[in-house]
């Protein structure tokens, strides 16, 4: 059986919804080793975050170092990486050590409006990582902040995509959670040349923290088993609507997704199935 492996680099979250322990989760769920990087340490629960601690320089490349040298991902995804330097840092490893398949979530801000990227890095991302990327995944917010343009309509958010890919990534995906009027939360991806949309029922829920970084390592999940872009995104919003659909609640706040929820699934499908072939 073959092993494929993912890497992701980004930060801890104590309470596990978002961050490495989302990433890793979900790389289990969905039959992928997991490996991790971690560029910092935030002190993290449902109602928000109450301490950001970065790693230093020398603990972040020495352990991209232990990767490159023994253990290459099949794809891999950053999440959080709070400075200029750590991003040069990351984008110095993944071009010493040719890894493939890379996903980049730009994250800048926590859905309880902590800060997780400084200011002065949003130019390194731009020029350092972007260029790297197979996938950027924005949210609208972060898709605003890297093109400079304002996104109020489909329109404005296919301007942003086309401004964002001119940074060098091959693929843009914008992503739809903030739309907070629309019945649907549409993902849009731009490759270039065309766009196309992933369109699911927007669920009314408190419970969405880590969505994003959920759905980024769905996504690196699917490329790292050598899946097509468009179904590894195809995987990816199915992974996260499972997810959000059948919230833990657990914590009095935000509470994480449920990364147990698309095996679940799968799995009552299956049985399903199989007990309709016996009768
Ligand atoms: N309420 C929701 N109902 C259904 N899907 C959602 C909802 N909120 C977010 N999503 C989906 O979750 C994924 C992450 O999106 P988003 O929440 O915008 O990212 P982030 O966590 O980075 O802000 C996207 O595929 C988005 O469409
Ligand atoms: C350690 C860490 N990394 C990333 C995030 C942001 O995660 P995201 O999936 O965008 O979810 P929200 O925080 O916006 O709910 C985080 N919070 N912590």
């Amino acid at each position: 059986m073959a092993i494929y492996k993912a890497l992701t680099i980004a930060g801890s979250d104590s309470g596990g919804g978002a961050g490495i322990q989302a990433d890793l989760k979900t790389f289990q769920e969905l039959g992928v080793y997991g490996m991790s990087v971690i560029t910092a340490v935030t002190a993290q629960n449902t109602l928000g975050v109450q301490g950001v601690y970065p790693m230093s320089t020398e603990a972040i490349e020495r352990q991209l170092a232990s990767i490159g040298e023994d253990l290459r991902p099949d794809a891999l995804k950053t999440g959080m990486l709070f400075s200029g330097d750590i991003i040069r840092i990351v984008a110095a490893a993944i071009d010493k050590y040719g890894w493939k398949q890379i996903v980049v979530d730009p994250v800048m801000i926590a859905k309880g409006g902590a800060s997780l990227l400084q200011q002065e890095a949003i130019d390194a991302m731009i020029h350092k990582l972007l260029p790297l990327a197979d996938v950027v995944t924005p949210n609208i917010p972060e898709a605003e902040a890297i093109s400079g343009i304002r996104i109020t309509d489909l329109a404005s958010r296919q301007q942003a995509a086309k401004r964002i890919y001119e940074f060098g990534c091959k693929h843009v995906l914008i992503k739809g959670g903030h739309d907070a009027d629309s019945e649907q939360a549409t993902d849009l991806l731009y490759d270039g040349f065309s766009f196309k949309e992933f369109t699911s029922r927007r669920l009314v829920t408190q419970h969405t923290h880590g969505t994003g970084c959920t759905f980024a390592a769905a996504l690196t999940s699917g490329l790292a088993q050598g899946r097509p872009i468009t179904a590894s995104l195809q995987l990816a919003k199915s992974f996260i609507h499972a997810a959000i659909s059948e919230p833990l609640h657990i914590g009095s706040g935000h509470g994480p997704t449920n990364h147990w929820a698309y095996q679940q699934g799968v799995r009552a499908a299956q049985k399903d199935e199989a007990t309709r072939g016996v009768r």
